[in-house]
């Protein structure tokens, strides 16, 4: 594909992995430049792997002095769409759920809570942060109010799927799934399932050795 053609680019997925570290490193650090070599010590990786990973961007580095960091993020923002606000919805005001609606750090890569629901009667009208947490009646009003795309489930496993399919009915596109269970959707829905033990793990098998 050209360089300067925006259609969307199918990363492989390993790729599009390393690609997300390299751009939370890349947001903390105070440099100006960095080499390939250095990322790579960083990430434990050959140079050569990331420099084919950024490939599949629209940069260049320079020999002896690496990518320029500015151009880097931006084109890494551009690939992740974080300059693109994206509202998301929450189902689950339990632990987890409330968590996730008061972190902060979702507006720095282009996403916003607008919306938290549950089925519990006793949350409902209660504050997480600054959001009133809503009943599952009101889900379609909100999706659509909203242009909500993404929605995170917080909800137990035993609940999951079925507030997976109830999201899906009323319009959600990609579910965030935080409950330790598989959904079963149509093809055209994204699931990420997002599993905590699997960052501790890999700090496992290091400490191990
Ligand atoms: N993936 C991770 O990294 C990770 C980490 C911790 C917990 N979890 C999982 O996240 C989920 C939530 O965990 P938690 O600790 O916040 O649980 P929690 O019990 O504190 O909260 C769950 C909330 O879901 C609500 N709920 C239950 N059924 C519902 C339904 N059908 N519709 C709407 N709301 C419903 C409950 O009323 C409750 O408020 C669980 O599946 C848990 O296993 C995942």
């Amino acid at each position: 594909m050209p360089k300067n053609d925006k259609r969307p680019i199918q990363l492989p997925r390993p790729t599009l992995e390393r690609l997300k570290k390299y751009y939370a490193y890349l947001m903390q650090v105070d440099l100006e430049y960095i080499s390939s070599e250095e990322l790579a010590k960083k990430f434990n990786i050959r140079p050569e792997q990331v420099r084919k990973d950024f490939t599949y961007l629209n940069i260049t580095g320079r020999p002896k002095i690496g990518y320029h960091i500015p151009p880097l993020i931006e084109e890494l923002g551009e690939l992740f769409g974080t300059g693109v606000m994206e509202n998301i919805i929450i189902v689950g005001a339990g632990n987890l759920g409330s968590a996730l609606a008061k972190y902060t750090g979702f507006e720095k890569i282009g996403v916003k809570v607008v919306a938290i629901f549950d089925n519990d009667p006793k949350k409902i009208s209660s504050f997480v942060g600054e959001l009133s947490v809503l009943p599952l009646s009101s889900l379609e009003r909100a999706i659509k109010r909203f242009e909500v795309k993404i929605a995170a489930i917080c909800v137990p496993e035993e609940s999951a799927q079925k507030v997976a399919s109830l999201l899906i009915r009323k319009g959600i596109k990609a579910l965030w799934n935080f409950a330790p269970v598989p959904l079963k959707v149509p093809e055209t829905i994204i699931v990420e399932n997002q599993d905590i033990t699997s960052g501790i793990l890999s700090i496992k098998h290091v400490i191990k050795k």
